[in-house]
């Protein structure tokens, strides 16, 4: 079945996990890879700057966490150039296996695991899965003149990686621009509002295409139009969900409506 998107959609902007990408390409093989390798990681980066601001924020964001149940905290003393490595670095091990074991989507965790799969990806262990429709479609899409975006609680820069290293080639060029949770968290409204500033658009212009009903529901809220993609593997959708949205099983079904009229 098709859907047909209105005229006055001038921007698509995707998610990734069970939109552009199986669900079970993360949970199977993104995540178990940082599970695997993070206390390797720690210790062969650890003074580096880049692992250090990564530490940091990770302890920052730590600190916040202090009220939610088990958490598991990052001390003070473990940044900076006193601290001792090799307790610090078990410490925010167990804090990054403790935010995973809770699917968390803190930019802090986001920024590290798109820095440990940046090495992933560049040695060719891993390539990033995308849904055969999703190229072809979103050639459709720019050639009918729309621009098309991808906001993702992985980081930008994991972003980049998952399509740039994909199984069908660098498929970069698609994407006019990228957001992350730096511009706000994916079940705010504000972030949508956001989005459509950085884009030089009204919210009514942008089209989210996710498989979360909390993210369709904040678009929502902030004046986008959306519907769900369902995929295999994906959370079974309620009965109320289904008759709330529109819901497309590839992207191939989404019908630009100035194409519909030639
Ligand atoms: C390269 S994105 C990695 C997937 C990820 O970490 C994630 O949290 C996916 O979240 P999404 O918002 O795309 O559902
Ligand atoms: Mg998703």
């Amino acid at each position: 079945m098709q859907t047909v998107v209105p005229p006055a959609v001038s921007a698509i902007l995707l998610d990734i996990e069970g939109t552009t990408t199986p669900i079970s390409f993360v949970k199977d093989v993104l995540f178990p890879y940082i599970k695997e390798n993070v206390k390797s990681y720690l210790h062969t980066h650890w003074d580096e700057k880049e692992c250090q601001e990564d530490v940091d924020l990770l302890r920052k964001q730590a600190k916040n966490d202090e009220e939610l149940e088990g958490a598991v905290l990052i001390p003070e003393w473990c940044s900076g150039e006193n601290a001792d490595k090799e307790q610090a670095l078990e410490m925010v091990t167990n804090n990054i296996l403790w935010q995973m074991s809770q699917d968390r989507k803190t930019t802090a965790l986001k920024q590290l695991q798109g820095h440990m799969w940046r090495e992933a990806f560049l040695r060719g262990e891993v390539k990033g899965e995308v849904y055969k429709d999703v190229a072809p479609a979103i050639k459709e899409w720019r050639k009918e003149g729309k621009k098309v975006y991808i906001y993702s609680s992985g980081s930008v820069e994991a972003q980049k990686l998952l399509f740039g290293y994909s199984i069908e080639g660098d498929l970069l060029e698609l994407f006019d621009g990228h957001f992350d949770t730096k511009i706000g968290s994916k079940i705010k409204a504000e972030s949508y509002r956001e989005i459509a500033k950085n884009i030089g658009c009204s919210t009514d212009n942008i089209l989210f295409l996710t498989d979360v009903t909390k993210e369709a529901r904040a678009a929502e809220e902030a004046g986008a139009r959306v519907i769900l993609v369902v995929r295999p593997g994906n959370t079974e959708l309620t009965e109320e969900e289904e008759m709330s949205y529109s819901i497309i099983t590839s992207f191939g079904e989404l019908l630009l409506s100035d194409l519909k009229a030639n």
